[in-house]
């Protein structure tokens, strides 16, 4: 996922010269390679890692306001994506931790202060946070990198500016939240409070460590409520470290309890918990369906699911191609192609097709993949072994089916997670690579004939997160968006993200809306309050 700043990036890059000038352009293609055959050389990945700027400072579990070592003393190592090396070993937190953060969050929500303190004087240490983060901008960025492996241009001139700016949007909200008069028949005064859901349950994923802590925290502590947060066992760093200056703004310990572990263990243990009133979960379906089940067998707590897509990205037959190609290749490599929201079927119409599908190719071949610490890298490794590898078996999956590899499909170096951005035509509908979620630098192309066929097409799948349409026709774009089973729909443009902007899915894509007004009902219960009233309700 993008925000603005990387929509402003793309504009950017939409109307510049090709990045051909760049160093690190996968190295060794051959121009007289047949369709199918390019290869990119070893390049840029296997050169030595650039030193980060940055130090690991916080590897514990925090709890109560305190860095504590997991109860078990166990740890476990994250990993540098480049060369598979450990960059620290981290607290394992696992049930008991879980019990221990959730009583520290339970106590802080009952006892106060945060949910009795004026709305207000939370907003002041919400945005007196959104300042800090801003200040340490650059360690935050490095430490994202580090985890990550996504390139540091986009972290520090997109992501985190995102992150602050969704903080200023929730400190925003904060005093604002208020609840409603309604009129009642017969002599009743009735007032509908919106209060503080409780104890918020929340876990995410790898991919945008620091935006799914603001999507989950932001909304949360601005309505009141306090949080136990289990971060991705791949990239627990930038929490540890954000949230250590969370406290130094003012936060009171207890209201955010942010443990790092594995999913089956302390997130199983959250999503169940009994005295966790509210759960948010973002991350694959399949295990979206799990939290679903501990929610619903342990104490019903509501649950939030963001969940994984299929996006079509549709580009009609009165598109600019090459806009439409710049279009479509940022929505399907954008973070490695590690986004939920992924244009990863690239619909085009049969009479732009052939045009399409040749630059296409040539855009994927610039695509300047290196050690995302180096300036001008657009794709970094993909995030651990076991997501490369499962990339690499998609790959392999299409070409088994038929699909026509048009250039990359194979890894670049022999240590670290990178692979060639990789460009499929003639993709079916059935083929794996059209009807699963690949995450990775993968963009399978399927042509189409008319409007109400790639409507059913588009539609014809479990998922319901997002689209993109390419069109220059008002009523084609109209009738598009309406048809559309998803979420969001972006026109002409693409990861369009905006802290005002909710954001969430159909169908298997999950339940609930994050950013914008509707995610503060995630973390609000409401109250109804009826009282007599001596003389009619409205004299
Ligand atoms: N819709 C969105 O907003 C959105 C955003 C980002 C990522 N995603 C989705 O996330 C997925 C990629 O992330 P992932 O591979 O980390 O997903 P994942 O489902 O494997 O893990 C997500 C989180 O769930 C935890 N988890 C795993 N098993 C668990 C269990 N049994 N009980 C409780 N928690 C458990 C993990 O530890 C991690 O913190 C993709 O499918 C992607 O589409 C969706």
């Amino acid at each position: 996922m993008a925000y603005r700043r990387v929509s402003s990036l793309l504009s950017r890059s939409l109307s510049s010269s090709p990045v051909t000038s760049l160093l690190l352009l996968p190295q060794g293609r051959n121009s007289s390679c047949a369709r199918g055959l390019h290869r990119f050389g070893t390049a840029v990945a296997v050169e030595e890692p650039i030193k980060p700027p940055v130090q690991v400072n916080q590897t514990q579990l925090l709890i109560n306001g305190q860095f504590v070592d997991a109860a078990s003393g166990k740890t476990f190592p994250t990993s540098d994506p480049r060369t598979g090396e450990v960059i620290a070993s981290v607290a394992e937190g696992d049930k008991e931790d879980i019990n221990r953060a959730v009583s520290a969050a339970r106590k802080a929500f009952d006892e106060g202060p945060w949910p009795k303190m004026s709305p207000y004087e939370r907003s002041k240490i919400i945005y007196r946070f959104a300042d800090l983060l801003e200040k340490h901008k650059d360690e935050l960025a490095a430490l994202e990198v580090w985890d990550t492996g996504k390139p540091y241009e986009q972290v520090a001139s997109a992501e985190i500016p995102t992150l602050v700016r969704l903080f200023r949007y929730y400190a925003g909200w904060a005093d604002k939240i208020h609840g409603l008069t309604v009129p009642a028949d017969g002599p009743h005064h009735v007032q509908v409070l919106h209060e503080p859901i409780g104890v918020a349950g929340q876990i995410i994923p790898w991919n945008f460590p620091l935006l799914m802590y603001v999507w989950k925290v932001g909304p949360a502590l601005a309505c009141g409520n306090t949080i136990v947060l289990k971060t991705a066992e791949q990239t627990p760093l930038s929490a540890l470290y954000a949230s250590q200056l969370f406290h130094e703004a003012g936060l009171p310990p207890g209201v955010l309890n942010v443990i790092s572990g594995y999913g089956p263990t302390a997130g199983a243990a959250l999503a169940s918990h009994m005295d966790v009133d509210k759960l948010a979960f973002t991350g694959s379906t399949d295990t979206g369906k799990i939290v679903l089940e501990l929610a619903a067998r342990s104490n019903l707590k509501p649950v939030t699911l963001e969940l994984g897509g299929k996006s079509p990205f549709i580009v009609c037959e009165d598109a600019n191609v090459d806009r439409a190609v710049e279009l479509a290749h940022f929505a399907l490599f954008f973070n490695q192609g590690q986004c939920c929201c992924a244009g990863s079927r690239t619909f085009v119409h049969e009479s732009v097709y052939d045009e399409f599908i040749e630059k296409a190719k040539a855009r994927a071949m610039r695509r300047v993949v290196g050690d995302p610490f180096r300036k001008g890298v657009e794709q970094g490794p993909q995030i651990d072994l076991e997501q490369f590898e499962k990339v690499m078996n998609y790959i392999k999956a299409g070409i088994e089916c038929g699909a026509i590899l048009e250039t990359g499909g194979e890894r670049i170096g022999s240590k670290g997670y990178y692979i060639q951005p990789t460009v499929f035509t003639d993709v079916k509908d059935g083929m794996p690579i059209a009807t699963d979620e690949i995450f990775g630098p993968v963009q399978s192309i399927l042509k189409f004939r008319d409007v109400n066929e790639v409507i059913q097409r588009a539609n014809a799948t479990h998922y319901g997160l997002a689209a993109g349409v390419f069109t220059s026709d008002i009523d084609t774009a109209n009738t598009l968006t309406r048809a559309l089973r998803v979420g969001t729909v972006w026109v002409n443009c693409f990861d369009v993200f905006d802290a005002a902007i909710p954001f969430g899915g159909f169908k298997m894509s999950g339940h609930g809306r994050e950013k914008g007004i509707y995610s503060l009902n995630n973390y609000l219960q409401v109250k109804a309050v009826v009282t007599p009233l001596k003389n009619p309700a409205w004299l």
